[in-house]
């Protein structure tokens, strides 16, 4: 697993701007690299700002969107369309501008599919090893960048602290009783994010200096602050806004933006 790096930036403004940039050269990179790439989305404020602003890009088009996997970190168990569900903000914010192959965009299933949770989670873990080749070594893609908003209880995807999802080793789980609305999600789990080439924790806001502060802590484990379990394989990057970034102890190495 990687030692994170930490940027921080300005404001969530200007966060959600250079994460954006980011991607875009991460995915042009992968794709000139090996023909396509796999990118995982979160929900979320500067989650989704970041999507809309990858829309807004004059380079977005350098990303060729119909080479390109995309998957979900979480997914509030909630009907197709409901404005609360994050494929639901995704495709306003940036799905339904580009080019996407609507086969490779790859969303967890509601309620509507007529499944339940536990069913939808177990479907979402099978796609996943469909997709997995074999230098994954494992069930699941090594993704070119997986995105995870950050809570200021320290959740990631939807794993809450303390929450039995914590400890499974499934590709994907049913998270019930989630302390955040609503309370029955869907997320991947932390072998499956910890097998992503690189895993980038976005967050922004006064409320997260805290979490933040334990998530690249050395003395907090995954199970109370999931957060500090979210690395890469190659890279991990926490991408803050400067109050998300308030309590970080000086000795640890960051980079900053005007
Ligand atoms: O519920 C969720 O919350 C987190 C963080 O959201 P934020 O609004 O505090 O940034 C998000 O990462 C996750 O995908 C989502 O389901």
């Amino acid at each position: 697993m990687s030692v994170p790096n930490v940027v921080v930036h300005r404001d969530a403004d200007m966060l959600a701007k250079a994460v954006a940039a980011r991607v875009i050269t991460r995915l042009v990179d992968a794709q000139s690299a090996k023909g396509s790439a796999s990118l995982v989305l979160t929900g979320g404020t500067v989650g989704i700002a970041t999507l809309a602003e990858i829309a807004a890009s004059p380079a977005r088009d350098a990303v060729d969107w119909r080479n390109l996997d995309i998957w979900w970190g979480d997914e509030r168990f909630l009907p197709s369309g409901d404005p609360d569900r994050n494929e639901t903000g995704a495709r306003k914010a940036l799905l339904d501008h580009v080019d996407v192959d609507p086969a490779r965009v790859h969303v967890m299933r509601g309620p509507d599919s007529g499944m339940t949770a536990e069913e939808s989670a177990d479907a979402y873990a099978e796609e996943l090893s469909r997709a997995a080749r074999h230098e994954d070594h494992g069930p699941a893609p090594s993704f070119d960048v997986l995105l995870l908003g950050m809570g200021p209880d320290s959740h990631v995807a939807s794993l809450f602290p303390g929450m039995p999802a914590l400890y499974d080793t499934r590709p994907a789980v049913a998270v019930h009783g989630s302390p955040k609305p609503p309370p029955t999600r869907i997320s991947l789990t932390m072998p499956v994010i910890q097998g992503a080439r690189e895993v980038w924790v976005v967050a922004a806001g006064a409320d997260k200096a805290g979490a933040v502060r334990l998530a690249l802590s050395d003395d907090s484990g995954p199970v109370q602050v999931p957060a500090a379990g979210a690395r890469g394989r190659r890279r991990t990057l926490f991408l803050l806004d400067r109050a998300s970034a308030s309590k970080i102890p000086a000795s640890l190495s960051r980079l900053s933006s005007p």
